[in-house]
């Protein structure tokens, strides 16, 4: 018989599917058996307009067979078979959908992708087969026909014997290399799991015959090895059903079942969309970080099923990284099976999914911080970073959608409190919304440079994390109220402005002595208007704060060499110790720098700044003290 020759495209993608180094060769078991099922749907539908064809469920399935004596794998379906000219046309061609990046060479010469980049189903079977053979008889015909080929040399198409309609596809294991064990594909257990990770969900029950072990009737401590016919795959898949069937429990074990965490998510989201993009989704929000969450190692993105079955583990494309923590699967019969990532991101249908899926995670999290807050806080403790994330990167791009979902301590409430609720409470005469920035709340709650916003009855938020500020500086303002530092040069409260300008007048020249003695580590002493009970702090000037200075040096590579705030030296002239300084400018010129280096040290202290030389500082302190 005449060896037929594959056509000259599909024959260049065949060569190069057996010799590449494509790693994940498990998936040619996806496809044979997502093509059984498709066979098997096409007399689905063909009995629902023929009235003398009956579908009885139970006649249709798809069966594997590993002989590991013959090294063959046989999967069979009762599937639409394929006539002779099918047979030809069909398995003879590339499908369509690869022949569009095949033109493209440069993407072909790097074999690592080349499975993922085409339409190339049926021709996977060469990754792990040496030879292929076909057996198909077509509904409504007596005959069959196989199909055989060895791989790139063509393949061969005779008549043949077969009882019932439907294909059978028979792969001559390969022989076991230094890389690969082909004898994986011959384990039951093996392409148990393989079917369970790809094709869990396939409509049509996947059989197999299943060896175990049990004890032996009749005898004591014997055993027995049975095979039993076993369905592998769950077939309803939990987002195809409707959510009234479905308990927390259900969601929260297929949480568990698909390993998307270890924790207990917070709250999932089924989605069942019917419009313009038809889709079923089913995602979480965790309540705890994976371990790797704030490294480069983590991998965000959804699973991703095109009709039930799975065709990418993360799909990147469907999550914001603001919303990178969400976990979850997206299935949708409007995707092709083989899509590649490249050719994922210009999809229509997905850029679709992701941004419908964008406002379902941001409504879920609204309706939490809303009616479940305690949960909400507990998911915004692993999380609330991200979210500052979101609002910084992109230059502020999504602040729009992410700052109703912000969290901070407030002074007044001392718990977290939103940005609406912190501007809804504000009294007519503040100006501004107050923060604090700092290590610990602790530690700001006695930050002398709140004294006066305080003093004032405004609540201050207080910034804990190291983005808190970077961030609110893309926010701006909210609700056309603007963000101020209380560390910032003006507060925006009223003072008495004569006897301020009095203050400033009579102590001109002490600050200008004092700003000498302190020369490049500040830009200005000054008389405090914010200070109530302390004698000293530091504000700055301009839009870097203390707090950002303290980020910024500690970044890699930056050597403590960072940008430095513009740092104002504020002294309380109502304390006790002004009087000191006064005298000190007046007659002691030793003991007025001798203050001023202690002032301006503790002004560090406080901040959690570092002081140049402790050893110095500590003698400064003895010589007060003796
Ligand atoms: N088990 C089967 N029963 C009936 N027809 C089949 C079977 N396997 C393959 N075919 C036919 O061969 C064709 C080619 O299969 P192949 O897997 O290469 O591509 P495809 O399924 O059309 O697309 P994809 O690249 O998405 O898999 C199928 O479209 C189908 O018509």
């Amino acid at each position: 018989m005449a060896k037929q020759q594959f056509q000259a495209e599909s024959k260049r993608l065949l060569e190069m599917m057996i010799n590449s180094i494509y790693t994940q060769k498990e998936i040619f078991l996806r496809e044979l058996i997502s093509n059984a099922s498709d066979a098997i749907d096409k007399i689905y539908y063909r009995a629902l307009t023929d009235d003398k064809l009956v579908f009885n469920k139970d006649d249709y399935f798809i069966k594997l067979k590993p002989d590991k004596a013959s090294r063959t794998l046989t999967i069979t379906d009762t599937g639409i078979g394929m006539t002779k000219d099918e047979l030809e046309n069909n398995l003879g061609v590339i499908a369509k959908s690869g022949s569009y990046a095949f033109k493209n060479e440069n993407e072909i010469k790097d074999g690592h992708n080349i499975i993922g980049q085409f339409g190339v189903g049926f021709y996977s079977a060469f990754m792990v087969a040496d030879v292929v053979t076909v057996t198909s008889r077509a509904l409504g015909s007596d005959e069959a026909y196989k199909w055989e080929s060895q791989g790139a040399d063509g393949y061969t198409v005779e008549p043949c014997e077969k009882d019932a309609v439907g294909t059978e596809i028979i792969l001559k294991i390969k022989e076991n290399t230094e890389d690969e064990q082909y004898d994986e594909y011959l384990d039951e257990y093996r392409l148990k799991t393989i079917i369970k990770k790809y094709s869990d969900f396939i409509r049509y029950p996947i059989k197999m015959d299943i060896t175990s072990s049990r004890p032996k009737e009749g005898s004591e401590g014997e055993f027995e090895d049975y095979t039993e016919e076993q369905t592998v795959n769950s077939m309803v898949p939990i987002w195809r059903k409707n959510k009234s069937e479905l308990t927390d429990e259900d969601y929260e074990n297929f949480y568990v079942e698909k390993r998307y965490g270890f924790d207990k998510p917070v709250s999932h989201i089924h989605i069942k969309a019917d419009g313009a993009v038809v889709y079923n989704a089913i995602l979480y929000i965790p309540e705890k970080t994976p371990f790797d969450y704030y490294t480069k190692e983590y991998e965000k993105g959804l699973e991703l099923y095109s009709n039930g079955v799975l065709i990418m583990n993360k799909c990147a494309d469907l999550l914001p990284d603001y919303f990178s923590f969400v976990k979850g699967m997206v299935d949708s019969e409007d995707l092709s099976l083989n899509i590649s990532r490249e050719l994922l991101q210009h999809d229509r249908q997905l850029k679709m999914i992701a941004k419908n899926i964008q406002s379902k995670i941001k409504s879920q999290l609204q309706s939490l911080l809303k009616d479940e807050r305690e949960k909400y806080e507990k998911f915004y403790e692993s999380f609330g970073r991200q979210l500052k994330f979101g609002v910084y990167n992109e230059y502020g791009m999504h602040k729009d959608v992410l700052q109703d979902l912000l969290l901070f301590t407030s002074s007044k409430e001392k718990k977290l409190v939103t940005l609406d609720e912190y501007v809804s409470r504000m009294p007519e005469d503040q100006k501004y919304i107050y923060y604090a920035a700092g290590e610990s709340v602790e530690r700001l709650e006695k930050l002398p440079q709140t004294e006066l916003v305080l003093d004032k009855g405004y609540e201050i938020l207080y910034f804990t994390d190291d983005i808190d500020e970077f961030a609110i500086k893309m926010i701006m303002s909210y609700k056309d109220k603007e963000f101020k530092s209380v560390s910032s040069g003006d507060l925006g409260i009223e003072a008495d402005a004569a006897e301020e300008k009095a203050e400033a007048d009579d102590n001109k020249e002490l600050f200008a002595a004092m700003k000498e003695l302190l020369s490049g580590k500040v830009k200005e002493v000054k008389a405090s208007k914010r200070l109530k009970s302390h004698p000293v702090c530091l504000s700055t000037e301009g839009e870097l704060s203390i707090e950002m200075e303290k980020v910024l040096s500690a970044m890699p590579g930056s050597d403590g060499q960072a940008v430095k705030a513009d740092k104002v030296l504020e002294i309380n002239v109502g304390h006790e110790v002004f009087k000191s300084l006064q005298k000190a400018y007046e007659s002691d010129k030793e003991k007025l720098g001798l203050f001023t280096n202690l002032l301006y040290n503790q002004a560090l202290l406080i901040e959690g700044l570092p002081i140049a030389d402790p050893v110095e500082f500590t003698n400064d302190i003895c010589k007060v003290m003796v």
